[in-house]
């Protein structure tokens, strides 16, 4: 059967990045999407800015939604210190089973924490299921019509704190107009826009930072 662009990737990493070295992990994958074939990673313009936004708030507990291939949970894994935990969702199985080896290459496994299923289901099991309180960065990067539902179901389980920082990909393209509209007009929101453009492309896009302000 044939091979899916997942499992290109995951070889991609095992043939060019170095075990244990996050660095050369990021970079193999982004030499795969540029020059072999595009994949929805967060990319290296877009992630400098995700990079900068973790080494900025140090986050204890962080939670992504939508880990596909775990470009993404390894550029902030890897940024966080050994105590801190990051839980990332994924709802395709296929997907989940390519991130598990991407992160166990980076060596990021001990500090990371991969759940497969819906983010509906999970969010309100947070606390209960992983002892959670809350969270000090949400990275959203899944389904686009998910982000302001599950932002929603975020605040009525009370796993945001004042300053809890969201950030969000994506939000010019594809596009979450009704999170960008909720998240810009909330009073309980301070939230700020960094241009940049769509992985791997000339075409914009951007992230949305929002505070939470309790
Ligand atoms: O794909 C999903 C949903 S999770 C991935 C969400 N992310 C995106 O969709 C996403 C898309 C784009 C993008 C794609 C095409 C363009 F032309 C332009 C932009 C860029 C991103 O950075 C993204 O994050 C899924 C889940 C479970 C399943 O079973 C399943 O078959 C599929
Ligand atoms: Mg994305």
């Amino acid at each position: 059967t044939r091979s899916t662009r997942p499992q290109r990737l995951l070889n991609a990493v095992r043939k060019h990045a170095t075990r244990g070295d996050p660095q050369s992990v990021i970079s193999a994958i982004d030499h795969f999407c540029r020059h072999s074939e595009w994949a929805m990673n967060i990319g290296d313009e877009k992630g400098s800015i995700l990079d900068s936004v973790v080494s900025e708030l140090n986050p204890e507990k962080v939670l992504e939604l939508g880990t596909y291939c775990g470009y993404s949970t390894v550029r902030i894994a890897r940024l966080l210190p050994p105590g801190a935990r990051l839980i990332t969702l994924e709802f395709n199985a296929d997907y989940a089973a390519i991130a598990r080896q991407v992160i166990a290459w980076a060596g990021l496994e001990d500090r990371v924490q991969l759940v497969e299923g819906a983010s509906e289901d999970w969010i309100p099991r947070m606390k209960e299921h992983f002892g959670i309180e809350t969270f000090d960065f949400v990275f959203l990067d899944h389904w686009k019509d998910r982000y302001l539902p599950d932002t929603k179901l975020m605040e009525d389980c009370g796993l945001l704190r004042k300053g809890t920082v969201l950030l969000a990909d994506n939000v010019i393209c594809p596009g979450v107009p009704d999170y960008l509209q909720y998240v810009r007009n909330s009073l309980s929101y301070k939230s700020c826009y960094f241009k940049s453009h769509l992985e791997y492309t000339k075409a914009e896009d951007g992230l949305e930072k929002s505070v939470f302000l309790g």
